[in-house]
């Protein structure tokens, strides 16, 4: 198993924007079980190469040694992975290490990755309609029900708090987010709800079915008790009748770039040093450990917040 053997330094990584890089957003597989009509594919190619397991330990292992201390696994499904377990056993001590998941496969997993080290998880779900769930994730691959019990199965293991993210779609769920909230209180504050704005990757999806993000702002502010703001990203939470719910608002969101504070990793083993940009990636793929330290701090010079 790989480990930095000179991992002594104090530097950490700061961008040309005074962002501090301190989080890695990593792709392990551009592999997917379902076909979500709005999938953004974290803005990587169709690329069928993986890294291995040594390959995303030593990336992770030299990024630590740089302060960056959170990391959050990705896809594709990351789930279809067989040695995800594995991916996570290979990781040094961090603050926290969380996935994002579409939940088909987690009911059998989920005490195994949080005996490998996984903190916490967030599953997406944009609807509790077994049809409509069909319809949005494109096939016949998963279902509602194998979601439902990989969410109980989480809490069950500990991978709390987990998070149930929902994509705001027009005339599909955004008259159905009162339902979601009584549905995350049904776990006893144990899962957040995420409500995310559509963003424009599929044209004809977004024009359909983008919802006014503005109005189910202002509707949260006005019910919240409480509305604390996270530094990542400058998120906004709103604690209604102490039920959590967290708005990821990016699209023309200076603040939303301002602190940005990842870096991402795609599948096929580069550095991304933006969702939304996809022409100065740097590929780590071959790289020595030492010049792995040098590519580092190459993508983090290339990091322009995308709105500003
Ligand atoms: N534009 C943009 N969107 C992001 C970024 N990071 C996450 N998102 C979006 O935020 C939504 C939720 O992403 P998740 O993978 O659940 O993770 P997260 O909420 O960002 O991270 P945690 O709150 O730490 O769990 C998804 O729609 C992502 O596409 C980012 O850096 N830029
Ligand atoms: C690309 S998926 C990968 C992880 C896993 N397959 C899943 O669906 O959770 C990561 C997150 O991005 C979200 N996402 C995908 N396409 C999006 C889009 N066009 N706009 C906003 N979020 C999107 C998904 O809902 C999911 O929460
Ligand atoms: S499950 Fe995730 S990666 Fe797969 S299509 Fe849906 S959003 Fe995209
Ligand atoms: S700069 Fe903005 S769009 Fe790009 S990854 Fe960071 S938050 Fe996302």
């Amino acid at each position: 198993m790989f480990s930095h053997s000179q991992c002594n330094n104090q530097e950490v990584l700061v961008d040309s924007y005074g962002r501090r890089v301190t989080s890695l957003r990593i792709s392990i597989t551009n592999r997917c079980n379902l076909n979500c009509i709005y999938c953004h594919h974290e803005g990587n190619s169709s690329s069928k190469k993986e890294m291995s397991v040594d390959d995303i330990s030593k990336i992770v292992h030299t990024a630590s040694c740089y302060g960056v201390n959170k990391i959050k696994f990705s896809g594709g499904e990351p789930l279809v992975r067989d040695d995800f377990e594995q991916i996570l056993q290979s990781l040094p001590p961090l603050k926290e290490i969380s996935a994002t998941t579409n939940g088909v496969l987690l009911k059998d997993r989920a005490h195994e990755l949080k005996a490998a080290g996984l903190d916490r998880i967030n599953i997406s779900l944009d609807t509790l309609d077994p049809e409509c769930y069909q319809f949005i994730t494109g096939g016949k691959q998963g279902t509602l029900e194998q979601v439902i019990e990989g969410i109980k199965a989480s809490v069950d293991a500990g991978l709390t708090p987990v998070k149930l993210n929902v994509i705001l779609l027009k005339g599909i769920n955004d008259t159905k987010i009162d339902e979601m909230i009584e549905f995350i209180r049904s776990f006893d504050g144990n899962v957040i709800l995420q409500l995310i704005e559509l963003m424009d990757f599929e044209f004809e999806v977004y024009h359909q079915y983008r919802v006014d993000i503005q109005a189910i702002e202002n509707e949260l502010e006005s019910r919240a008790d409480e509305i604390r703001v996270r530094s990542m990203h400058r998120r906004k939470k709103y604690i209604i009748d102490s039920a959590e719910i967290e708005l990821v608002r990016p699209i023309d969101n200076t603040q939303f770039c301002a602190n940005c504070n990842r870096l991402r990793v795609t599948a096929d083993g580069k550095l991304k040093p933006c969702l939304l940009v996809d022409n100065n990636l740097v590929d780590v793929s071959e790289a020595s450990s030492e010049k792995m330290d040098e590519l580092l701090k190459l993508a983090v010079s290339r990091r322009v917040p995308y709105y500003r």
